[in-house]
């Protein structure tokens, strides 16, 4: 079993300017996230959120983090959204154990003491995707079935951007100290997750693609200032972090999901800054 958590520093939009390719996937792209049996975390200094995947195998895992966070245990000051995006599995929290099918998510509010995630069938394990951000008050624990999820269709196929926002964690819903969770469907023949695009100074976001058509399939995602734009090129389940003065959308060759969390100063999931389109470059 490999436990690992990287780090990645804040960047100014000015660092950016002359990254390489490689610089730019270094220190933006999280490039392995589900290994089997193992648990494979990033901290960013992006608001100090944690995300990464819990790919039980055999055995159940569990997110030690204790003093590298200063605290005695992971939820002592944070809260926890999860998703599982492969076979079905269970968390067992604070010993009370939930099933948890493919796209079934979970709220774990501040003060958890512990959460057990496995698999039911080690050949087709749980993908667990999780994100985790600084809490200061106890909510409840709460599951998300894909079901219960705010469904909000958006574009349409003649701007290649038809596509479906399923809410988890949304502050309209439900209580949560500063974390916002969602899945977004596109359509086949659409790409574009979100234009014209849009920034918001008050809150970082990361995304983790993911249930690409076919293996072929690349996501080129967008980021960078209006004024500047780069592009990472994504693989199936990989993930990006983005800074909160970076536009943010992906375009790819066949269909694609992703996953998306936001933390910062607001819960207002319409606070955005829509770039008009001759300003992008
Ligand atoms: O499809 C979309 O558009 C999104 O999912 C947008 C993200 O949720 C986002 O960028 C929220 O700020
Ligand atoms: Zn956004």
């Amino acid at each position: 079993m490999t436990f690992s958590m990287v780090t990645r520093y804040a960047h100014s939009p000015e660092d950016i300017r002359h990254y390489s390719t490689e610089q730019m996937r270094e220190q933006f792209l999280m490039p392995t996230l589900f290994s089997k049996g193992d648990i494979l975390l990033t901290y960013t200094y992006n608001d100090r959120m944690i995300f990464g995947g819990v790919t039980p195998s055999e055995q159940a895992l569990e997110i030690k983090l204790d003093k590298g966070l200063g605290v005695n245990y992971f939820l002592e000051r944070r809260e926890l959204g999860i998703i599982n995006i492969g076979g079905t599995g269970s968390l067992t929290i604070d010993g009370e154990k939930v099933e948890m099918v493919q796209h079934d998510g979970y709220y774990v509010g501040k003060g958890t003491k512990q959460v057990l995630f496995e698999s039911i069938d080690a050949n087709d394990p749980a993908k667990f995707y999780v994100v985790s951000t600084p809490a200061h008050k106890k909510y409840p624990n709460k599951k998300l079935p894909f079901a219960n999820a705010l469904a909000k269709p958006l574009g349409d196929q003649e701007h290649m951007n038809k596509r479906t926002i399923y809410k988890y964690i949304d502050a309209s819903q439900m209580d949560t100290c500063q974390l916002q969770m969602g899945y977004t469907v596109l359509e086949p023949g659409s790409a574009w997750n979100t234009m014209p695009a849009h920034t918001h100074a008050r809150r970082m976001e990361t995304y983790m693609y993911c249930e690409f058509a076919e293996p072929e399939t690349k996501v080129f995602h967008i980021m960078g200032t209006p004024a500047e734009t780069k592009h990472i090129v994504v693989a199936n389940e990989q993930a990006v972090v983005n800074p909160s003065w970076s536009v943010h959308c992906g375009v790819a060759t066949t269909r694609y999901a992703f996953i998306w969390a936001m933390c910062g100063e607001n819960q207002t999931y319409d606070d955005m800054d829509a770039v008009a389109m001759d300003q992008l470059k």
